[in-house]
């Protein structure tokens, strides 16, 4: 995946008929955002591992999973297993986040900590060397096509100052809402990693939706 500000559509606004077709035509992306829901964690219902090995198997670009699932500890190893490229659990899914993510780093995919819109971030600031992303929800998790929340900003301010503190490369993922008019707003609070479900899947051409989403988010980060 590309070090500028990286796109990843969510395939939740996919067409699930055509998965394959889904997947191979947001080539211009640098991942593929895969929306994991159990009907416990969040209020809706998506797939599960079989599912994200047969959308592993035909995807051009890498997956990067997302777990809105409770009890993480017992399932998200698995899905480390599939060979994804990214793990992400939510931070009150877990009894112990810090051990999660050395589970999934020494599998070998990425580990990512997310954060709901009512969860705090100063309780995670001192672990995050044990992480390599921090995912800040800008809607509440569930489903797709909500309006992005501002209020959210801080988080991202916050943790890209104690990534810094930390010395470490934490990418900082955004989910929710993203579109060409908020993408700049995220960007420019320190999100480098953008999933944006309806912006892409809902448009005309999601190349020129991916390149558009881009350079608004390059334009901001120049500021
Ligand atoms: O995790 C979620 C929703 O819980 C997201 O990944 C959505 O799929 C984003 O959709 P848009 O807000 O971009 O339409």
């Amino acid at each position: 995946m590309s070090s500028g500000p990286r796109i990843q559509p969510s395939i939740l606004a996919a067409d699930w008929a055509n998965i394959q077709h889904e997947v191979e035509r947001i080539h211009a992306a640098d991942g593929v955002h895969v929306d994991v829901m159990d009907n416990h964690f969040v209020p809706n219902l998506t797939f599960g591992p079989q599912m994200v090995e047969a959308v592993q198997r035909v995807s051009p670009i890498p997956l990067d999973v997302h777990l809105m699932i409770s009890d993480a500890d017992r399932w998200a190893p698995g899905y480390a297993e599939l060979g994804v490229f990214s793990v992400t659990f939510h931070a009150e899914a877990s009894l112990d986040p810090a051990a999660l993510a050395r589970r999934i780093r020494g599998i070998g995919a990425r580990a990512s900590l997310a954060l709901k819109p009512g969860t705090a971030v100063e309780p995670y600031l001192e672990l995050l060397p044990e992480f390599d992303q921090v995912l800040v929800m800008t809607v509440e998790p569930g489903f797709g096509g909500q309006s992005f929340m501002a209020d959210m900003m801080p988080k991202l301010r916050a943790l890209r100052a104690a990534a810094e503190r930390h010395g470490i490369d934490l990418w900082l993922q955004v989910d929710g809402g993203i579109a060409l008019d908020t993408i700049g707003i995220a960007a420019e609070a320190g999100a480098d990693t953008f999933v944006a479900g309806s912006s892409v899947y809902g448009a005309a051409d999601v190349d020129a939706a991916i390149a558009g989403l881009r350079e608004a988010a390059s334009a901001a980060h120049a500021h």
